[in-house]
């Protein structure tokens, strides 16, 4: 593998001097996990039970699952986490018996050949861009994925939990954090911000193992506070809007027990995208902490681990000169005592586009990225039939660009609805927190829809991950003789999500038009996963569980849902802290500032990413931010 791509940009602060005792030559090896992290391994009759209240929930059995955490146990354990597999448990008799005692085939089914493959058909409909006519398109190239290598196809094995290195850079910000100092470090995207944030995460809950509540995971948005397993900033602090002063919320906190519990107890406060978090509402939060917990220090003196790239979206809400980033609060550089900027990119493994995009960082572009980016308005043509996913500014377009693919397929379908807990009782805020998730409330899937995964699984098969539907099973004969339309490609056994609950799962998803006569059989999608290096995974996909959950392990939302998004289009706003492989962004829609560069961000390569209308004037830095970064650069030198 090549050198790391570096930045570019001047570290700015980065006095490891206190961290003597590390040696900064070597890298820690440290586990691969998924987002969120996992929480610690639940017992046996825990899981056990975890698994019966999604089971129940699924077949509609139970009574609706109650608000509170039905997904939870009583630990405030993770069920998503814990069940993170896709290998299926050998010790499940019911499933292990599934081969022998096959339930009745569909109708459809019988009298195939079990051995012959059905064939995959022309993907035409699946490819690139219904809107590609529209377009002006420059040039055209293609994108030909390798073959199927040998150790990637269908039936692999499940391979270990991927371990990454951390960087000398990521590891010392984890030293620094577990040593208790408040520290902020931003770096540009694809950096390994969110990485080294999961490894905090992690580092800090054993340090904290016997008091659960000591670390408040937070973010200024509620998908970004998703994304890691936490609640928003507003919500953690108790505040609601948060537009009276501090001294009246600190009143009204005091008067809310979970809320000053939350504010007395927190030993560290996380606060990720801080990029998006308001100046005014920062000084407000590091006012509230002093008053209520009775310490002159900022925050009342919590441990603070701040991190974001102020170059990315801008405050939510606020708009030009009326922003007023956290870097310009009163109390920031007295509540953030080290200052450090990741500098080695892991996310862009070319320079040339490092520092193109790193230039669009700063608003400054030279005539040649302009002329490699007006170059990038080209088609390109994907060999295995899976088109770019096109990042677009607003919701409506996203939805309206799915939906038009997947009704030009004309292939058997399938509804899956979410099954939603929570202890938030306010629908209208329960909604809004509900609509935070990756996942969405309803999800059609057809045949050759091409979709994205939206968990990591291990080092081949991440959260971005695409893939097209291939066929739609019953997980009880999944892989064996009776799964006649996955016959040809492999005795498949790999299963993402809750596998051991498949046997009996009733009608958690609707029936779509076209179902194949499946009658009562519950069936789920087979996906044909591509690999970054080539290659296929095949994966039956059953539903996971995320939730939105308060250090006290209170559960606000959860949502069950199959770990996949359609994934022709999506919103720049969801994208963000995505890494995928073919991106197709116009920039000509493009309205707020960062919003170009997070989304082109979002790509690996100069060959995946298709730019069309780029408009050098659409790529501007924030002022405030770019001026603030060159003081920075400044106090540097
Ligand atoms: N230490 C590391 N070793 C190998 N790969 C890494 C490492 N850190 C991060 N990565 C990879 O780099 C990519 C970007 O990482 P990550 O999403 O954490 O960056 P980020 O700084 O949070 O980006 P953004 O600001 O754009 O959201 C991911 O694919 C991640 O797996």
């Amino acid at each position: 593998m090549s050198k790391t791509a570096q930045s570019g940009l001047r570290t700015v602060k980065r006095d490891f001097s206190i961290n003597s005792v590390h040696d900064q030559s070597q890298s820690s090896e440290i586990e691969w996990l998924p987002t969120p992290p996992p929480a610690p391994k639940p017992k046996l009759t825990g899981a056990q039970q975890r698994l019966k209240d999604i089971q129940d929930a699924l077949s509609g059995k139970a009574p609706p699952m109650p608000r509170g955490g039905a997904l939870v146990d009583s630990k405030g354990v993770n069920v998503a986490s814990s069940m993170n597999t896709n290998k299926r448990p050998s010790t499940d008799s019911e499933e292990a018996n599934a081969a022998k005692k096959p339930r009745q085939l569909p109708p459809s089914w019988q009298g195939k050949d079990p051995l012959s493959a059905p064939s995959l058909g022309p993907r035409a409909s699946s490819s690139s861009g219904s809107s590609s006519a529209q377009i002006p398109v420059a040039a055209r190239s293609t994108y030909a994925a390798p073959p199927v290598s040998a150790g990637t196809s269908s039936g692999e094995k499940k391979k270990k939990v991927a371990a990454v290195f951390l960087s000398q850079e990521q590891t010392q910000i984890l030293k620094l954090v577990q040593d208790g100092n408040s520290v902020f470090y931003t770096g540009s995207a694809g950096t390994g911000k969110s990485v080294l944030l999961r490894e905090i995460i992690k580092t800090l809950r054993k340090k904290y193992v016997k008091i659960p509540d000591a670390i408040a995971i937070t973010a200024s948005t509620g998908i970004a506070a998703c994304n890691i397993g936490g609640v928003t900033i507003h919500s953690f602090a108790g505040i609601g809007l948060g537009i009276e002063s501090a001294e009246d919320l600190a009143s009204k906190i005091r008067k809310n027990k979970k809320a000053s519990t939350r504010w007395l107890r927190t030993k560290v406060l996380i606060i990720d995208e801080v990029s998006m978090v308001d100046g005014d509402l920062f000084d407000k939060l590091a006012r509230i902490g002093t008053i209520l917990r009775k310490k002159l220090e900022p925050f009342g003196g919590i441990q603070i681990v701040v991190t974001g790239d102020f170059f990315q979206l801008p405050p939510v809400g606020k708009h030009g000169a009326q922003v007023k980033f956290a870097f310009e609060a009163k109390l920031w550089s007295q509540t953030v005592q080290r200052t450090f900027n990741l500098t080695k990119v892991f996310r862009q493994r070319d320079q040339e586009f490092v520092d193109m995009l790193n230039e669009m960082r700063f608003g400054r572009l030279t005539p040649k990225s302009i002329a490699k980016f007006r170059s990038l308005s080209r088609e390109i043509e994907y060999e295995d039939g899976l088109g770019a996913t096109e990042l677009f500014p607003r919701r409506e377009d996203v939805d309206r660009s799915n939906s038009f693919r997947m009704t030009r397929l004309q292939t058997q379908q399938q509804r899956y609805t979410s099954v939603d807990g929570g202890s938030i009782q306010d629908e209208t805020q329960r909604q809004k927190m509900l609509g935070n998730f990756m996942a969405p409330r309803d999800l059609m899937l057809r045949i050759d829809a091409q979709v994205m995964l939206i968990k990591n699984v291990d080092d081949t098969l991440v959260n971005g991950s695409m893939g097209r539907v291939h066929r739609f099973v019953d997980p009880a004969v999944y892989g064996t003789e009776y799964d006649v339309d996955g016959a040809g490609v492999g005795g498949e056994a790999n299963v993402i999500g809750t596998a051991s609950v498949t046997a009996n799962v009733g009608s958690a998803a609707k029936k779509g038009g076209g179902a194949s006569g499946a009658g009562q059989v519950k069936l789920y999608p087979v996906v044909e996963f591509l690999l970054p290096s080539g290659g296929k995974r095949y994966f039956l996909v059953m539903p996971e569980v995320w939730k939105v959950e308060l250090p006290s392990g209170e559960v606000q939302v959860s949502r069950c849902q199959l770990p996949l998004i359609l994934a022709w289009a999506m919103s720049i706003h969801k994208s963000q802290g995505q890494t995928l492989d073919r991106v197709r962004v116009d920039l000509g829609k493009v309205f707020e500032k960062g919003q170009a560069y997070v989304a082109l961000s979002r790509a690996t390569s100069l060959e995946g990413l298709q730019v069309l209308n780029f408009d050098p004037n659409k790529v501007n830095a924030h002022p405030k931010v770019a001026e603030w970064s060159k003081t920075l650069e400044t106090v540097m030198e």
